[in-house]
């Protein structure tokens, strides 16, 4: 079934010292519009690099990815990223961190428009008081917001983010989290996160992807999280079935865990067998 989001058979080889490295491979993925799907799995496994993909700042090697019915070919402004670290112009202000994006996406609208949507976007992450200090006086978790209301104000049709909450403490990560949350409830856009937090994704997501190790990493299994919307914290934790869905999230993770162990060994082993040959051969 074709979808707002579709990645098919997407694929990424990179060339190496070594030789072509294939790190993912055959990753498929259809998106409803509006939905949230967070992207689980070792560190490693080609997360960001799928991601990357996506937002069209890495080449694919294979397959592609359509948004909104257009096929990909380069970053765009349909697709807002949030990195872990928000990578602010220090000496600038908030909004004028954010307006430098607005002026380049809408560079027809009014200055006066343009300055509102930016505002708004920052009193939503609720920096409405802290449009004029600049970057450098903000905390990293007021940075981060600066980051997504950056995100949002270009009203992409899809969010990518890349560990958006990695480097905040946990009261700035929930805070941030349930922010993002309610911006996602009246914007409606498509969202895929990395994370390497179980409880995150089963906060944040309607589906979550878990991805196979690499090399040729791909879809292992996806779950859909069926808590309803618009997500309480306390209730979700409280929800009956929370515990089994982790449960099943984390048993994935350590069955990839014994999976790339079994696989070390097996390597570890040739590399032994291949040398020994090696030697015969030169005693001969
Ligand atoms: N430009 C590159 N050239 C060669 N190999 C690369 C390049 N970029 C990434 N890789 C390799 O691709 C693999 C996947 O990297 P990627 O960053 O996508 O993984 P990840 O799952 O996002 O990792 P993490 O969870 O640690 O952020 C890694 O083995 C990495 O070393």
């Amino acid at each position: 079934m074709a979808g707002y989001v579709e990645m098919f058979r997407l694929g990424k080889t990179y060339d190496t010292l070594k030789g072509p490295a294939v790190i993912v491979e055959d990753f498929n993925l259809n998106m409803k519009q509006g939905e949230y799907a967070s992207l689980l799995g070792h560190s490693g496994c080609g997360k960001s690099t799928v991601l990357m993909m996506v937002a069209g700042l890495c080449d694919i090697t294979d397959g592609g990815v359509v948004v909104a019915n257009h096929e990909i070919d380069g970053p765009g402004p349909d697709r807002g990223i949030v990195f872990q670290s928000p990578c602010l112009m220090p000496w600038m202000t908030a909004i004028e961190n954010v307006l430098l994006g607005v002026d380049q996406v809408y560079p027809h609208a009014t200055k006066q428009q343009r300055h509102d949507l930016s505002a708004y976007y920052l009193s939503l992450v609720g920096l409405g008081n802290n449009l004029r200090t600049r970057a450098s006086d903000l905390s990293q978790g007021m940075q981060q917001r600066v980051g997504i209301a950056r995100a949002f104000a270009l009203k992409p049709k899809m969010l990518l983010l890349d560990e958006p909450f990695g480097m905040l403490d946990s009261l700035t990560r929930m805070e941030l989290q349930e922010i993002l949350l309610e911006i996602l409830m009246r914007d409606k856009v498509t969202t895929m996160m990395i994370t390497h937090d179980v409880d995150e994704a089963l906060f944040m997501s309607d589906r979550v992807v878990m991805m196979t190790n690499g090399p040729r990493a791909t879809v292992g299994a996806i779950f859909d999280i069926p808590f309803d919307r618009p997500r309480v914290r306390t209730e979700v934790l409280e929800h009956p079935e929370y515990y089994d869905y982790r449960e099943k999230l984390l048993r994935f993770l350590e069955e990839q865990d014994h999976k790339k162990l079994k696989q070390e060994v097996a390597e570890h082993e040739a590399k032994k067998t291949e040398n020994v040959n090696e030697e015969d051969s030169v005693c001969a």
